[in-house]
């Protein structure tokens, strides 16, 4: 059974590097990972059924502290959702049992395993709060990975991050990435990238595609559905183009310029994925061909940003912007627009600037395309009106890299800021 254990470790203990023996033979070495949220620029939801899809990662990440202990203690503190917990390591050894063996390989969900740790942690199958499925993913993960070994090692593991949690820029494929490269690590399934000199250190391609099929397994959880797209763009940053679990890179393309604006409506992705699906079965004969517009949206915009690399002009980003407004109509036709979607792009066209929504929709964010001459008044104007709406909204970056590892001196002051922001009193202030 979970108990509420408060805090995690104080900040000032984020000095230390070290790293400690059980009484078992198994180490664990303490490590800092990061991974980035992403930005879907076309093809959400249909790439869940098989379609093409663009996504680029953000400038914004989700950060994960791993600590051994030796307490016999799991605990996990996640400071975004409320969420500080603990578990003893013997009562979570009692849940391996005969699995052992199905577990290790990463490859499938094991579809018994997640009624256990419900049961375990005592929510019933509906339950989808964000505490709970992140939790069921942690959990998931943690015994997996380590399903192999005599003992679970004790541990503390802190989340933090600078994504809105819920919004559509991949908050749930961040935190399962970051959760797969840190375990994995630990369990010296994959290596620990960095060097003594180092602040900052990357997985190989090998690694990462081991990270990257963990990290499914927890958006499964999370998402029930998910195409794949989201955790692979937070492991290898960039500009992805995604196609039934085909990566590939786009290395050139023009850098955009984006406006992210956060309805701050709530939403679920598991949700608006499964109403899809739904809309899909009733009217498979409607419902299809908007998909497969949708495709050639995402196909349209890869040529279109693959010309633009070499010589952009005026005309290319008219054709990025008609696309934006196709896919929006597109995205509402199959239900998951949102009023205050329409309202961002009704404020920003006002302006002769255009959106849609990105990731599941149903509230949550949208981009707004920035050409390069668009106006310094332009933009900010759009900026205050959207605040005026209630809304968040802020020029972003994208490209950023995939998941990274991180020596403890490297964190940024701000992101320590946001971490001690989030952790005064154990609550969000
Ligand atoms: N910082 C975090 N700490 C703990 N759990 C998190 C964190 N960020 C995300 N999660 C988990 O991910 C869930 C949100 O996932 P969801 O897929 O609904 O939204 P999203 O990933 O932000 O948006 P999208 O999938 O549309 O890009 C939360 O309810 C929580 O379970
Ligand atoms: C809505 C969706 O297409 C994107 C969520 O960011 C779901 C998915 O691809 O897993
Ligand atoms: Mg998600």
């Amino acid at each position: 059974m979970s108990t509420l254990i408060g805090l995690g470790q104080p900040l000032s203990d984020l000095s230390s590097c070290d790293e400690l023996v059980f009484e078992s033979t198994m180490h664990i070495v303490q490590c800092v990972v990061s991974a980035p949220g992403k930005a879907i620029l076309h093809g959400e939801h249909a790439v869940v059924h098989g379609k093409v899809a663009l996504a680029v990662s953000l400038n914004l990440r989700t950060y994960l502290r791993l600590q051994p202990t030796s307490t016999g203690k799991v605990s996990m503190n996640l400071p975004n959702i409320h969420t500080f917990l603990s578990w003893d390591v013997t009562s979570l050894h009692s849940l391996l049992s005969d699995r052992t063996a199905d577990l290790k390989n990463g490859k499938e969900l094991d579809v018994d395993l997640v009624p256990k740790l419900r049961s375990f942690i005592g929510v019933t199958e509906g339950v989808t709060d964000p505490s709970t499925m992140a939790v069921l993913a942690f959990l998931y993960i943690y015994l997996a990975v380590f399903a192999e070994s005599r003992e679970l090692p004790g541990l503390t593991m802190s989340v933090w991050s600078e994504l809105p949690t819920g919004a559509g820029l991949g908050s749930s494929a961040a935190f399962s990435v970051c959760v797969a490269a840190a375990l994995l690590s630990a369990k010296g399934t994959i290596t620990s990238p960095l060097g003594s000199l180092e602040h900052t250190a990357r997985w190989s391609e090998e690694e990462m595609e081991l990270v990257n099929a963990w990290a499914f397994l927890g958006e499964k959880i999370i998402h029930g559905n998910p195409s794949g797209v989201d955790n692979a763009v937070s492991t290898w940053g960039g500009i992805l183009r995604y196609h039934a679990g085909k990566i590939t890179p786009l290395s050139r393309v023009p850098m955009l310029r984006i406006l992210l604006t956060n309805t701050k409506v709530p939403r679920s992705t598991k949700v608006l994925v499964a109403g899809v699906k739904d809309k899909l079965n009733k009217f498979p004969s409607i419902m299809n061909p908007v998909l497969e517009s949708i495709d050639a949206v995402s196909c349209t915009c890869q040529q279109t940003l693959t010309e633009m690399a070499s010589k952009p002009t005026p005309e290319h980003y008219d054709v990025l912007e008609e696309l934006i407004d196709v896919n929006q109509h597109h995205l509402n036709v199959i239900g998951v627009g949102h009023p205050s979607l329409d309202r961002l792009c009704g404020v920003t066209l006002a302006l002769g600037l255009h959106s849609k929504l990105t990731g599941a929709g149903g509230g949550g964010c949208g981009i707004t395309l920035l050409r390069p001459d668009t106006d310094f008044a332009v933009k900010q104007n759009a900026i205050q009106e959207l605040k005026g709406c209630g809304y968040d909204c802020w020029e972003t970056s994208i490209g950023a890299p995939g998941v990274q590892q991180h020596s403890l001196s490297s964190i940024k002051d701000e992101v320590l800021k946001t971490r001690r922001c989030l952790m005064v009193g154990g609550e969000l202030k």
